[in-house]
């Protein structure tokens, strides 16, 4: 902790030093050459907090949503080194400092174990890419599990559906029939992932990482189908080359990751400035990055998104810990439309008025030979199951 930097259980203040005031005159009037910047947050946890707090307080409402079929986002950003991998990831020393992903796995069994009916079906199924160098590869695939390296992965290709929805191709999604297959499959990607040491992070990400669970509920009783998605995702960490002196191939991902935020930084901005102006519609350059693309319904879109923001309280990272939180300050303003994705099951319903459809047919024909038909009434009733 340092002196410019204070904060409560919901605001961090910055004081920084003014740049319109940098001459020797305005420095030795200290106090004024100060700029105080305020920034309100849901929740401010410092270095001591538990894993189990940061759940409970920033991931537990969206998993819950989740599991009432509900879509939901959970994602760190900040600067490289900062602990966005150690809360999403968790360490693997302590069993306490599990992150968020292996996390809401567990809680997500648990609730489906309590659920469980002979009414309902359940079906999870997992899937975990990364997004390296603006190209998308899949951490799951079988080939990665046989660890040959030296084959080049396949890519993950991403589109744009009818609806505007993200259509993944050559990305494996695994069923996880057990809270132990998805905790294995989490595991497994991981280990797959790209990490290098830097001068900030002897085990720094360089990929963008998107961890999604997908669930598949169908009630017998009520005929509905209802879908919901998990994106638990790890950003690559944001960097000042200049600064932190990266040279040859991490300068080159350095680049890249720094690209990608930009782009996901433009989408932030233009979605703040759309909702500050709701009568004009603007465009959204999601198209202008895989990682926009992949988080576009997260962020402006159908989905409980609670964004992460990771940052260093030493001095020396004053400016990337400004620039964070002005980031995040933007998140916070968006406003995402949220609807619970529920289907009636075409297929049940048509067999339902198939069956329908026979039974007055029969009672028909037996009022016809009785001859007490009345036309209204069953002509109402057909189009009311229509
Ligand atoms: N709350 C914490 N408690 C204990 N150790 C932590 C905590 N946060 C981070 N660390 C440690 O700090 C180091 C850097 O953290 P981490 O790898 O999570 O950073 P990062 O933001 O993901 O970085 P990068 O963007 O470079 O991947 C790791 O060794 C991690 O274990």
């Amino acid at each position: 902790m340092w002196e410019n930097f204070e904060a409560s259980d919901t605001n961090v203040h910055l004081s920084l030093p003014d740049a319109q005031c940098s001459s020797l005159a305005s420095q030795r009037q200290k106090k004024s050459s100060f700029v105080k910047h305020t920034f309100a947050f849901s929740h401010v946890f410092d270095h001591t907090v538990q894993q189990e707090d940061i759940f409970d307080k920033a991931a537990k409402g969206i998993v819950q949503g989740f599991l009432d079929g509900f879509n939901g986002t959970i994602f760190a950003y900040g600067q490289t080194g900062s602990g966005k991998t150690h809360t999403v990831d968790g360490s693997a020393h302590r069993f306490g400092d599990r992150g968020l992903t292996p996390r809401a796995i567990s809680m997500i069994y648990q609730d489906l174990e309590k659920r469980s009916s002979a009414q309902l079906e359940f079906l999870v199924h997992v899937s975990h890419m990364e997004i390296y160098q603006e190209s998308g590869y899949d951490l799951l695939t079988r080939a990665r599990s046989c660890h040959l390296t030296v084959t080049p992965f396949p890519k993950v290709t991403v589109t744009e559906g009818g609806h505007g929805e993200c259509v993944f191709r050559n990305l494996s999604l695994h069923q996880a029939a057990s809270e132990e297959v998805a905790q294995a499959l989490l595991f497994h990607g991981q280990a797959n992932r790209k990490v290098a040491e830097t001068s900030m992070n002897a085990q720094s990400s360089r990929s963008h990482s998107v961890f999604s669970i997908q669930l598949t509920t169908k009630s017998k009783t009520n005929n509905t189908i209802v879908r919901s998605k998990l994106h638990l995702v790890d950003l690559a960490g944001s960097e000042r080359v200049a600064k932190t002196g990266t040279q040859g191939r991490h300068l080159v991902e350095a680049k890249y990751i720094n690209l990608s935020l930009h782009h996901l930084e433009g989408v932030i901005i233009a979605l703040h400035t759309e909702g500050s102006n709701s009568t004009t519609s603007k465009h959204v350059p999601y198209r202008n990055s895989l990682l926009t693309m992949v988080l576009r319904d997260s962020i402006g879109g159908n989905c409980h998104t609670a964004m992460i923001a990771t940052i260093s309280m030493e001095a020396e990272n004053l400016a990337e810990t400004l620039s964070t939180c002005r980031f995040a300050q933007r998140v916070a303003c968006i406003t995402n439309v949220v609807r619970k994705n529920e289907e009636i099951n075409d297929k049940v319903t048509i067999q339902r008025l198939r069956h329908r459809i026979s039974e007055l047919e029969a009672e028909v024909s037996g009022l016809k030979s009785n001859h007490t038909v009345s036309k209204p009434v069953l002509t109402n009733d057909i189009l009311f199951m229509m």
